[in-house]
């Protein structure tokens, strides 16, 4: 298949602290849907926006029952790339960790460093073993369809950023908060890794609009991070959010062209010999490489 070869993307949204739902969805039906790497969040919210096919993932599951470190990444990945998902828009409340972006900004985040400890970070095990590159984890194609819409919409917007992921729950000291500052981190949440990594590893578009709710512990003029100051901010966020999702689902359901870095990650990632992998685990793993795995 060249990289010419045209393709009709199906749009997913994972919906992050306050997002639970997404309005304007025709034909909508939850419906839940079974993984081999076991249970997703909630059930999968199945729909279309102006004739695109659209898949929505409340993260925390609908009324926020999951936190961050027992989210089953795996099983929510899987599942949307079962569900045909190409591109996937990751919401997330995030703690700013520079002044210049305060509470409503949306910062489209370009990086990420994964200082998440507790949790499965790959589909790939012993018996089937895969190292996909993870040096751009966001695609640039989504950020700037996301950047454009934003400022139609004039919602306060950063294009580029560090999204640093902490294991949670507790918020971070202000030791931590200063040490991330001090990598040049821009924003800090507790769920984008490894749901980034394991968005490549399924071969996935992935970009994440970074909503700031806080300052974090470092501001010296604001008051530390609580979640019920998030509440406050998010709100306001998740109305921006819905309409941000509105704007940019008919311009990326779209046909386009392949996207190499993504939709062909596993093209020379695996290296286990194919006589040494375990049948079980490629049955396991046939949603998410079943293109590269079953090849005759
Ligand atoms: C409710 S504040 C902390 C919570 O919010 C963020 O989650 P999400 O990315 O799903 O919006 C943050 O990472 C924490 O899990
Ligand atoms: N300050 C913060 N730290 C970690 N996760 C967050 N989510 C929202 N605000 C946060």
């Amino acid at each position: 298949m060249s990289s010419e070869t045209e393709i009709q993307p199906v749009i997913g949204v994972i919906g992050g602290s306050g997002l639970y739902d997404i309005d304007g969805l025709e034909n909508k039906e939850w419906r839940r849907v079974e993984t081999p790497w076991g249970e997703t969040s909630d059930e999968l919210l199945f729909g279309t926006f102006e004739g695109i096919k659209c898949v929505f993932l409340p993260r925390h599951g609908r009324g926020h029952p999951i936190p961050p470190s027992r989210l089953n990444f795996r099983a929510n990945i899987d599942a949307l790339k079962r569900s045909g998902v190409t591109d996937i828009l990751s919401l997330s409340a995030v703690g700013s960790l520079k002044e210049e972006l305060p509470p409503g900004r949306f910062v489209l985040v370009d990086q990420f460093i994964d200082r998440s400890f507790a949790r499965e970070k790959s589909f790939f095990e012993t018996g089937c073993v895969a190292h996909v590159g993870m040096a751009d984890p966001v695609s640039a194609r989504l950020l700037d369809v996301l950047e454009a819409e934003s400022r139609k919409l004039d919602i306060p917007v950063t294009r580029g950023g560090t999204y640093i992921v902490m294991e949670g729950p507790q918020f971070s000291t202000r030791a931590e908060s200063e040490l991330y500052r001090s990598w040049g981190c821009s924003v800090v949440g507790m769920t984008n890794m490894p749901e980034a990594k394991l968005a490549r590893e399924a071969e996935m578009t992935y970009a994440t609009v970074a909503m700031v709710t806080d300052y974090d512990c470092w501001h010296t003029e604001h008051d530390s991070v609580t979640v019920e100051g998030v509440v406050k901010v998010m709100k306001g966020n998740a109305d921006n959010a819905r309409r941000l999702v509105k704007a940019v689902i008919p311009v990326l359901g779209q046909k386009r062209p392949l996207d190499l870095s993504a939709e062909r990650a596993l093209d020379f990632a695996i290296i286990t010999a194919p006589e040494k992998r375990d049948p079980a685990l490629v049955a396991k793993l046939d949603a998410v490489a079943g293109r590269v795995l079953n090849k005759a």
